[in-house]
């Protein structure tokens, strides 16, 4: 471990009881991964193994029944603005303007307008929402929701960013439009990133690393280091002649991961 590892998980085991049914769930079992302040990590892993659960004892909503979660040498407490979390499905007030739900939690806090409404701009400009302000969310496309989402997320400058399959429900055109978008947005503001996805172009095309989960119980079976130079345009990423080979290797450890999950069902 270094001095610059922002999230260290160690030895984590998670389980979860449910005593009036009399049964456990190890949801997690021996999970170490360690991620570097400006990384961008990525998540994989069959259906069930874990994942969303890692992210939850990271953002404080869950702890762990064994092992450490620590972010920058703390152990994590309750959930906290230092770390922006972004949902697969957009979790926003419909009612509310874009620019109320993305200053929902500063207004909350209490801070000067003077402080977050600046902040609040540029991040409607780097998300391409300019015009949109004052629009309701419930008008708002599914992309263009996720893109308030992502804004909402960063506004208070977290240290972290824990996203949970965001572009996961969004058509393949407003996906890679979206994936292009946290690249740019990302590489000005230097955020750590943990990613979950199901998507392995995703994940290479995003990522620094991929860390690929086992079957439930999850811990982390391979960690591949992701070789492509920064910024990335994904039209060089999937023509990169070691793009093939990687995506077959993924694959066949996670299909690896997904038949041993039927055996032991
Ligand atoms: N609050 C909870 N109470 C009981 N069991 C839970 C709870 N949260 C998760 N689990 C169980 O823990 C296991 C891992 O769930 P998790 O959602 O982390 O998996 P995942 O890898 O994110 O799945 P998917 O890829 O399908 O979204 C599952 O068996 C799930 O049923």
């Amino acid at each position: 471990m270094t001095a610059s590892q922002r999230i260290v998980i160690e030895n984590v085991e998670k389980r979860f009881e449910d005593k009036r049914a009399r049964r456990a769930t190890v949801a997690l079992e021996g999970l170490s991964l360690s991620v570097a302040e400006g990384e961008f990590v990525c998540l994989l892993g069959p259906s069930g193994c874990g994942k969303s659960t890692v992210l939850d004892l990271l953002a404080g909503f869950e702890r762990p029944t064994r092992g450490s979660v620590t972010i920058d040498g703390k152990p994590v407490g309750r959930p906290s603005p230092d770390r922006g979390i972004v949902f697969q499905e957009a979790t926003l007030f419909p009612w509310l303007s874009v620019i109320d739900n993305i200053t929902f939690a500063s207004r909350l806090s209490g801070l000067p307008v003077a402080e977050y409404r600046p902040r609040a701009q540029e991040l409607i400009e780097m998300m391409g929402l300019r015009g949109f302000e004052n629009h309701a969310v419930y008008e708002l496309s599914g992309g263009m929701r996720q893109r308030v989402s992502i804004a909402r997320a960063w506004i208070s400058q977290p240290l972290l960013l824990l996203m949970d399959e965001p572009f996961g429900a969004l058509d393949a055109q407003t996906r890679l439009a979206m994936q292009e978008l946290l690249l740019t947005a990302r590489e000005r503001r230097r955020s750590t990133v943990l990613f979950v996805t199901h998507d392995i172009e995703e994940a290479l095309f995003l990522s620094d690393r991929i860390a690929i989960m086992s079957h439930r119980p999850g811990h982390i079976v391979e960690e591949i280091v992701v070789p492509y130079p920064r910024p990335r345009a994904y039209q060089d990423i999937i023509a990169a002649p070691s793009f093939g080979e990687l995506k077959r290797s993924i694959l066949a450890t996670l299909r690896e991961q997904v038949a041993r999950t039927r055996i032991e069902a």
